[in-house]
């Protein structure tokens, strides 16, 4: 398998004014296997979008190392750090923010269009695939104001597979859809990594983390513990099971 992100000692200061700092990550160290899928839980404030969007280079760190397939993310050049963010990195945010003035299909392949990977008849191709495969290929054509939150998160998931990134970072990815909606989109992130993508998503939700191999927990900008609960089995029983150990862990950690 092998590593495929590293934090080691990763602070983050925020300056609020002359002589004012906010530290937010507090000597974070993390190793992320290749194939993982992980969820960040905390309490609000604790630094988990923070830690996400340092590790993915979407943010300066303050001091620390970052490595990324074994590259070091601050040494990077900003045009390096955009291509790599654009190529091997896939977003989905709790809002999806698509551009308006596009249609749906449009609004997946742009990236693919940025990257310059394939031709355009290609890019084509593999976005309708893409939406076939999470089910949405009848909204190709439609514009964003057709389709329901569900379904536009199913875009923003599409948007973020289509460059076939190494990891999918995610921030409260499904916080912004009712539970079954929710669920949906947990399985569809399931199976992507089943596929082999590794995914790392911050969430409020026990029943989400409870679809994920491992949760770390986040207090006051640090990880102060995790939990291994194993690849999720599509099982009713067991999936209860997780949310039961789970739930438990986090009470002793007092969320
Ligand atoms: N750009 C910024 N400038 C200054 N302070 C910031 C900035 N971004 C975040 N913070 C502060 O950092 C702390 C951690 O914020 P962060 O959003 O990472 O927490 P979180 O655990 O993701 O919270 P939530 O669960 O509410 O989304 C908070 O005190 C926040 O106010």
């Amino acid at each position: 398998m092998g590593i495929i992100l590293q934090a080691k000692q990763l602070n983050k200061t925020y300056c609020l004014g002359k002589d004012n700092h906010l530290q937010v990550l507090n000597n974070v160290n993390v190793v992320i296997e290749r194939g993982e899928f992980i969820s960040v839980m905390g309490p609000s404030g604790s630094g988990k979008s923070t830690f996400l969007y340092n590790i993915s280079g979407m943010d300066k760190i303050s001091s620390g190392s970052v490595t990324f397939n074994g590259q070091e993310i601050a040494d990077l050049a900003e045009k390096e750090l955009s291509s790599l963010r654009l190529n091997k990195m896939g977003f989905v945010f709790q809002q999806p923010h698509l551009l308006p003035n596009l249609s749906i299909l449009d609004n997946i392949i742009l990236s693919a269009y940025l990257a310059k990977q394939s031709s355009r008849q290609t890019i084509n191709e593999k976005a309708i695939d893409l939406m076939k495969k999470i089910g949405i290929a009848e909204l190709a054509h439609h514009d964003i104001t057709q389709a329901s939150g569900g379904q536009l998160q199913r875009v923003a998931i599409c948007r973020a597979l289509i460059n076939q990134p190494k990891m999918i970072f995610g921030d409260e990815p499904t916080g912004a859809l009712n539970s079954q909606s929710a669920m949906e989109v947990m399985e569809i992130l399931a199976n992507i990594n089943e596929l082999g993508t590794t995914i790392l998503l911050v969430t409020h939700d026990v029943k989400i983390a409870a679809k994920t191999d491992r949760v770390l927990y986040m207090l006051d900008g640090s990880i102060i513990g995790e939990k291994r609960i194993g690849k999720y089995i599509k099982r009713h029983k067991d999936l209860k099971m997780r949310e039961k150990i789970l739930s438990g862990w986090l009470t002793e950690k007092g969320f």
